[in-house]
């Protein structure tokens, strides 16, 4: 074969459609990665298909520069999951096909000059602990080979079978949930919602269904939402079912995501836990696809391909014929309504695994409270009567930094940002304060005085995790207050150290954000108190009421997992809305029984599937001139029958970073005709975007309008 030229249609991470022709004397086959020249850059590509000839003028092909053979083809279901994201989300197949990888599978500097030394790969394999250290070692410590389950070729593992009286005597629901969830492993299909209140035990099912699918010599996919989740999983993971595991996230070196990525890949790893981005990790003998907490927004790709994780787990389980469990307390309604249907098989755990109650929950009334810095007496009488008995509390406040805005008493100056609009938030700083933009980055000194009016009163307005923290431990002098926020975790390493610290007991008071908010187990926590929680409230995102709902039953179900008497105080100034009614209650389903029936009333999604366009320019005019010509363009086409196109809009906050921002809202009852109207429009729309549009996207099934 050598020496006939070939056409090979090359998939590139760049901002353009379709794919790229270059040359080769002999065939690659799809699914493997090249070194290229595009324009002067040298870049690294994906083949994806073989051509006898190339779609420009031959002479103008070039040849490709190498071809990167340090790893197989990438497996045909691995390149279809590709395909079908780049189909749904609209996006070019190089821009699903590359930046999935590990970043160092594709920049080409791995690959070039003498201290290359044959690439990222090879060195991962020839480190002490990369691929042949490992054999050694995993088949030191394997199990005994299952003959039975030899059939697809490899040697298949039994995990040790004096691990399987481990873990706790299951609880009746958990009973009846687990035989639910091994109907689906023999049925080798199908999506389970485990629908369990906090604490009723859904890791433990999962640990036992994982037992399983391990047993039975497959793979475990274990989806978390956020990296502080990693940890304490982790740990439980490798105590009962071993060391097989490999951990992928966003906060990994290059070299271990890489190491984690080729241990999963080539099967010597039985279980990847990770967020979002583990999805794409190509997995040889997969069993089963966990994900947990699937209603988290987390599972949302907020740039780039804006995928959903969680939707593209139970597409690639379906594609795979394999099983999907989604685990939530607060399922998303999208999810909600598939179990409601039969579409999905619903478990439920309803009560909590350690026969604690759930926390009584109490809703404090702020309109007629006397507040001392945001704090209801109620509250602070709590707060101190843990403190006396020991026990740990948690005051949870959606908001970082000292106080989102400062004002001048005199005038109407506020800290604005010159570059967004939006204010700049007071932040202390080791012993000083600054402002900051949480849009754009910036920051600035705090001023001494007014710069408009020259008053010196200048004053914080509000409050933040910051000054939460400070006025706690002004008020309790003898407690411990930890804070946990973005902030207080930048480096890397120290949340772990504050979350183990906060385990430990070592704090009275945690003071956080939704980081602290989700998933963890804290031992002594008795009392959660929620600050501020009516800001969500009053949002224009048809979702903000479910993911307060869901906020909330999260975090006060830190409270009481191992001690009963718990608590949790919401204070509000509308005790009466059904939200906070149904929280009360701890009645998911009369939250999601009542959020149902409107969106059904408005033809929201679940009802409806939606796209946003957005656009940006200097002037919002012309995001909304962009816009409003592809409304029209969008209107006089065939496909746009039932489809509901809205008016363009200015986003809320219109400008980030002196780039100012509009969207186009797209909806129809059935995904196929959004869909349909996409593909005819979206390939015009850079001819209309010329001029002043810097850029436009599509995003479908958005999360946030
Ligand atoms: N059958 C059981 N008997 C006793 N303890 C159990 C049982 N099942 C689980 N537990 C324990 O109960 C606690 C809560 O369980 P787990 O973390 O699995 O709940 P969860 O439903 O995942 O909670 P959340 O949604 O709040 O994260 C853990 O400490 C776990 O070890
Ligand atoms: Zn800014």
């Amino acid at each position: 074969m050598a020496g006939e030229t070939v056409y090979l249609a090359v998939a590139l991470d760049v901002p353009l459609p379709g794919l790229f022709d270059y040359s080769h004397d002999r065939p690659v086959a799809p699914g493997v990665r090249v070194r290229v020249t595009f324009g002067r850059r040298a870049m690294v590509g994906m083949v994806w298909a073989v051509r006898e000839a190339p779609g420009v003028s031959a002479d103008r092909v070039r040849p490709i520069d190498a071809v990167l053979d340090d790893l197989p083809p990438m497996p045909a279901d691995w390149l279809r999951l590709a395909e079908f994201a780049a189909h749904y989300y609209h996006r070019p197949l190089g821009e699903v096909l590359l930046p999935v990888l590990p970043p160092s599978l594709r920049k080409p500097a791995a690959y070039t000059g003498a201290r290359s030394a044959g690439g990222p790969v090879c060195r991962a394999d020839r480190r002490p602990g990369g691929a042949r250290a490992r054999k050694r070692k995993d088949a030191a410590q394997a199990g005994p080979v299952d003959p039975a389950a030899g059939a697809a070729g490899a040697a298949r593992l039994v995990p040790d079978p004096a691990r399987d009286d481990e873990g706790p005597v299951l609880t009746d629901a958990q009973v009846r949930a687990l035989a639910g969830l091994r109907d689906l492993l023999a049925a080798g299909t199908g999506v389970a919602l485990l629908h369990g209140v906090t604490g009723s035990g859904k890791t433990e099912l999962y640990l036992r269904l994982a037992r399983d699918v391990l047993a039975a010599g497959r793979q475990v996919l274990l989806l978390v939402p956020e990296i502080n989740l990693t940890p304490q999983l982790e740990q439980s993971v490798r105590a009962r079912l071993g060391d097989r595991l490999a951990v992928i996230h966003s906060r990994l070196s290059e070299g271990d995501r890489l190491r984690a990525w080729l241990r999963a890949s080539r099967g010597q790893a039985d279980i990847l836990l990770g967020t979002r981005l583990a999805l794409f990790t190509p997995l040889p003998r997969p069993g089963l696809i966990v994900v947990d907490e699937e209603h988290d927004a987390s599972y949302k790709q907020q740039d780039g391909l804006r995928y959903s994780a969680r939707d593209l787990a139970v597409w690639r389980g379906h594609d795979l014929g394999i099983p999907v469990v989604l685990g939530s307390a607060t399922p998303s309604l999208e999810t909600w309504r598939h179990a409601q249907e039969g579409d999905y098989r619903l478990l439920s755990l309803p009560e909590r695994a350690q026969a604690q109650p759930l926390p009584e929950i109490r809703l404090v009334d702020t309109r007629r409270a006397r507040l001392e810095q945001g704090f209801t007496p109620q509250l602070l009488d709590a707060l101190e009567s843990r403190l006396t008995q020991g026990g740990q509390s948690l005051v949870f406040i959606n908001r970082r930094g000292y106080a989102p805005v400062l004002r001048c008493a005199s005038c109407a100056w506020v800290s604005q940002c010159r570059r967004c609009t939006a204010h700049m938030v007071l932040h202390r700083l080791g012993g000083r304060h600054v402002l900051q933009c949480h849009h754009c980055g910036d920051a600035m000194p705090v001023p001494r005085a007014c710069p408009d009016c020259g008053d010196p009163d200048i004053q914080p307005m509000g409050r933040g995790t910051q000054r939460v923290e400070e006025f706690l431990a002004e008020r309790f002098p003898g407690a411990r207050v930890l804070r946990i926020d973005a902030d207080a975790t930048r480096l890397k390493g120290s949340a772990e150290a504050l979350f183990a610290r906060a385990h430990a007991g070592e704090a009275d008071i945690l003071v956080g954000t939704q980081m602290v908010s989700k998933g963890h187990d804290f031992a002594r926590l008795g009392l959660v108190g929620v600050l501020n929680a009516d800001a969500m409230l009053f949002s224009q995102d048809f979702r903000a009421p479910e993911r307060l709902f869901a906020q909330l039953m999260q975090v006060a179900g830190r409270a009481g997992r191992r001690q009963g008497g718990a608590q949790v105080i919401v204070q509000t100034d509308y005790p009466e809305q059904t939200v906070y009614q149904a929280l009360l209650r701890h009645d998911y389903e009369r939250f999601a029984a009542h959020a149902l029936e409107e969106r059904r009333d408005l033809g929201l999604p679940p009802f409806s599937s939606q796209a946003l366009l957005t656009a940006q320019a200097v002037r919002v005019r012309d995001a909304l001139d962009f816009l409003e010509a592809a409304r029209a363009r969008a209107g006089a086409l065939p496909e746009a029958a039932g489809v509901r196109i809205h008016d363009p809009v200015p986003l809320r906050i219109v400008r980030v970073a002196r780039v100012e921002r509009a969207q186009l809202l797209f909806e129809s009852d059935g995904r196929g005709a959004l869909h349909r109207l996409l593909r005819a429009l979206l390939p015009g729309l850079d001819e209309l975007a010329r001029g002043a549009v810097q850029h436009w996207g599509i995003e479908i099934d958005p999360q946030e309008i």
